[in-house]
């Protein structure tokens, strides 16, 4: 039986191109000047520490750090540090009405469906977790922050590694096979089933031809007792 669903953000709940077009320009473009403005500040000073740790370079002065992040940027690394900043840069895009959290017109109705069957939701993504609350808390469906039992990114671990879902599976105290995840990305599904979590492939635009996975277009195609054995 699905206890708890597990949803991906990027090409699953949320169009692709709201990410690369509207999140990632809008930090990219304030980056330099914010990073200049607020490195003293205890959590951007804590993921520049962070982020000199990761380059293995413990006196990179803000300009290193500065440059090495663009480059994160460039190859869309999914950096701890990077990811964290940038969710620090969108509070202020989401509190001045800059852009709205996209979700898919089918993903908040399922959402609540599932939430009132008493299905635990969480989130998964590389996105910090305060991007996360932030994109569910300021959406165009509203704020649906009420609906999440927890969040968890990549300080538990990349998205294609199966020890992310074990630890995730150990916090979340449900057998295995009793998460349900959602993805668009196949790597990061068969992680989840290495670890014995049901998935299921959204596929927003293409089908992936491999079909390695469950495909569903949509969230209202998910049918959780298909999930149960
Ligand atoms: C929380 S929205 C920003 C998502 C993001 O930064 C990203 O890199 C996409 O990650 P995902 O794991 O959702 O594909
Ligand atoms: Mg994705």
């Amino acid at each position: 039986m699905i206890r708890a669903i597990v949803t991906d953000i990027e090409g699953t709940t949320s169009d692709i191109r709201f990410v690369h077009q509207v999140l990632f320009p809008y930090a990219r473009e304030r980056l330099s000047d914010w990073i200049r403005a607020h490195h003293a500040a205890p959590e951007v000073s804590a993921a520049l520490t962070a982020l000199r740790h990761e380059l293995g370079e413990p006196a990179a002065d803000i300009d290193r750090l500065t440059a090495a992040l663009y480059q994160f940027m460039d190859e869309d690394r999914k950096s701890t540090a990077l990811k964290s900043l940038q969710g620090m840069i969108w509070r202020s895009g989401y509190r001045n009405g800059d852009f709205l959290g996209h979700l898919y017109p089918d993903v908040a109705n399922s959402l609540t469906q599932w939430h009132q069957q008493g299905i635990k939701l969480y989130v998964y993504s590389s996105g910090s977790e305060e991007a996360q609350r932030l994109l569910f808390g300021n959406s165009n469906a509203g704020d649906l922050t009420r609906l999440f039992s927890g969040y968890f990114d990549t300080r538990i671990g990349a998205k294609r590694d199966v020890s992310a879902y074990r630890t995730i599976g150990e916090r979340l105290a449900l057998a295995p096979d009793e998460i349900l995840f959602l993805s668009d990305i196949r790597q990061e599904l068969d992680a989840a089933r290495q670890a014995g979590w049901r998935t299921c492939q959204l596929v927003r635009d293409q089908a992936d031809p491999q079909r390695q996975h469950p495909q569903v277009n949509r969230f209202d195609q998910i049918n959780i007792q298909e999930f149960t054995e």
